[in-house]
């Protein structure tokens, strides 16, 4: 497969084990190539009749489901792992064609979501309650059961991964799942669809509904969705809590951040400037955790700024299916837009452009309408600066100098995000009081941006609450039934 020649298959929708067309519309999308600008898809969002539909399916698969022992569930979901890995190049380079990354990450996407599913499959046949003994021979005992069906809404930046992080312990856990991926990358999903339907899920059991906000809003409303889980920004976070709040229907919300990485004097230099960069540039710097405020001890910041530049210009940009390529295009050509703007603005604020931040055009003729950028580090960056509050997310790194530790803290806890967060130093002690003292819900020390699944990840403060990923998220995708068992007579007070 090459850029520019790929195919969608259509149609996107998918429900009851096919794909489907939806049975009525709200409006159009198209979805893009980022890496031409070609379209490549164009697809009705669908409508309350159709989420409507999807729920109804879902509700009859979920019958069939939850009634699955959870070794068995377990047995499918497995198998669903085993045909991601198969297919992984395949995957991957859907994923990069709809979504700019480059092919190299898009394969560490698609190996995160079959770990996942692992991780879920593997503890999906330990979901138990407890027995707990009461005065008299009496007893009581409770039952850890699905919530029904659930609602996922993603957003573009991993549309893959994205998907698995909530259905696969959703699955595990007996429920039903619909999800809506962004309209900016509807292609991926339902490729998960396909394989979970291969593996031996009932038909139903994971639909896909495309479409922006209007269907968004249709399921978040839906009297029959139990749950709706969200990655996405602050702002429609915010609306979906309003929206399931009607229905009291619990949220998990996955929201943006602006995350500080804070690196010491006394750490491994060559470490810090890598883990800075994977703090900044994955996927474009299109990644919610990133560690765009770079909180650098003033000793060590003009060696630490020269070297961290000099390997920011050595980035290839590109065609993203090449596998030497490390950064592709943009999600679309308003997102660059935006992201360059913060840059203009920072400029006209007093930051320095130490490298990048300029429209990059590749020599490939057929990738002049892509959405290229040079990835920028910003210097002489103060704290109140809109480039340094605001998320860009995109490849843009502000350095902050700062002197102690007491200072870095105050400022790196100053914003209202509380996603992640970064130390680099080699002073253990040092290492965990930092880390003890920052308001984020995922933190490293001596590293960025790693996400094994085994852990948990989900923000504090406004970048939302509930987790994916880890043993905990078992608890956001279940409810607790007790169950109290009289053994004697009853000892009415009437
Ligand atoms: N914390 C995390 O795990 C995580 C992961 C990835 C991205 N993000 C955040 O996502 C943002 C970028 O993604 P985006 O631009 O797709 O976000 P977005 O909020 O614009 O959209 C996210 C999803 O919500 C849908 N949506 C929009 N309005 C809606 C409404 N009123 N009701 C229901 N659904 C609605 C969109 O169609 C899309 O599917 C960034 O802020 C980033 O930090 C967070
Ligand atoms: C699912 C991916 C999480 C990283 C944030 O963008």
């Amino acid at each position: 497969m090459s850029t520019g020649s790929f195919t969608v298959s259509q149609p996107l929708n998918y429900r009851g084990g096919k794909r489907v067309q939806p049975a009525d519309g709200s409006g159009t999308e198209e979805a893009y190539e980022p890496a031409t600008g070609r379209v490549i898809a164009t697809f009705q969002c669908s409508g309350e009749k159709e989420v409507d539909l999807a729920v109804q399916s879902a509700k009859a698969a979920f019958k069939i489901w939850r009634k699955k022992s959870g070794m068995e569930r377990s047995r499918i979901l497995l198998e669903a792992a085993r045909i991601i890995r198969e297919r992984r190049d395949e995957i991957a380079t859907v994923e990069t064609i709809n979504n700019g990354k480059s092919i190299f990450e898009a394969g560490f996407d698609i190996d995160i979501s079959w770990q996942c599913l692992e991780y879920y499959a593997g503890l999906a046949g330990s979901m138990a309650g407890e027995h707990v003994q009461l005065p008299g021979g009496s007893f009581g005992y409770t039952i850890r059961e699905p919530l029904g069906v659930c609602v996922g809404i993603g957003a573009w930046n991993y549309p893959f991964q994205i998907a698995v992080w909530k259905s696969a312990p959703a699955l595990a856990c007996g429920n039903a799942m619909i999800f809506k991926p962004s309209p900016f990358t509807p292609v991926s999903v339902v490729l998960l669809a396909e394989i979970y339907t291969e593996a031996g899920v009932p038909p139903g059991l994971f639909n896909v509904v495309q479409g922006g906000a209007a269907t968004g809003q249709f399921l978040c409303q839906h009297r029959d969705v139990a749950k709706v889980s969200f990655t996405g920004s602050v702002p429609t976070g915010k609306k979906i809590m309003e929206l399931s709040s009607q229905g009291i229907k619990p949220v998990t919300l996955e929201l943006g951040g602006k995350s500080p990485l804070i690196i010491f004097s006394d750490c491994d230099i060559e470490n810090a400037v890598k883990g800075a960069m994977m703090a900044n540039f994955l996927t474009q710097g299109e990644v919610c955790c990133n560690g765009t405020r770079v909180f650098v001890q003033r000793e060590i910041l003009d060696k630490f700024t020269e070297e961290v530049v000099k390997q920011t210009q050595k980035i290839k940009i590109g065609d993203p299916l090449l596998e030497n390529t490390r950064m592709g295009p943009l999600i679309n050509r308003s997102h660059l837009q935006r992201v360059l703007g913060f840059i203009e603005q920072g400029k006209k604020q007093g930051a320095k452009v130490l490298c990048g931040g300029d429209l990059y055009i590749p020599e490939d003729p057929k990738l002049k309408d892509g959405y290229y950028m040079k990835p920028c580090i910003l210097g002489n960056c103060k704290d109140d600066m809109t480039c340094v509050k605001e998320e860009i997310f995109g490849p843009v790194m502000s350095i902050l100098p700062f002197d102690t530790e007491t200072e870095v803290l105050e400022r790196a806890n100053d914003t209202t995000f509380g996603l992640a967060a970064g130390v680099f130093t080699k002073d253990i002690q040092r290492a965990h009081r930092v880390v003890a003292e920052l308001q984020a819900g995922v933190c490293y020390i001596n590293n960025y941006n790693v996400s094994p699944v085994e852990l948990p990840f989900g923000g504090y403060k406004m970048s939302g609450f509930g987790r994916e990923n880890g043993r905990v998220t078992i608890e956001y995708y279940s409810q607790l039934k007790t169950v109290c068992v009289e053994m004697g007579d009853v000892e009415s007070v009437f």
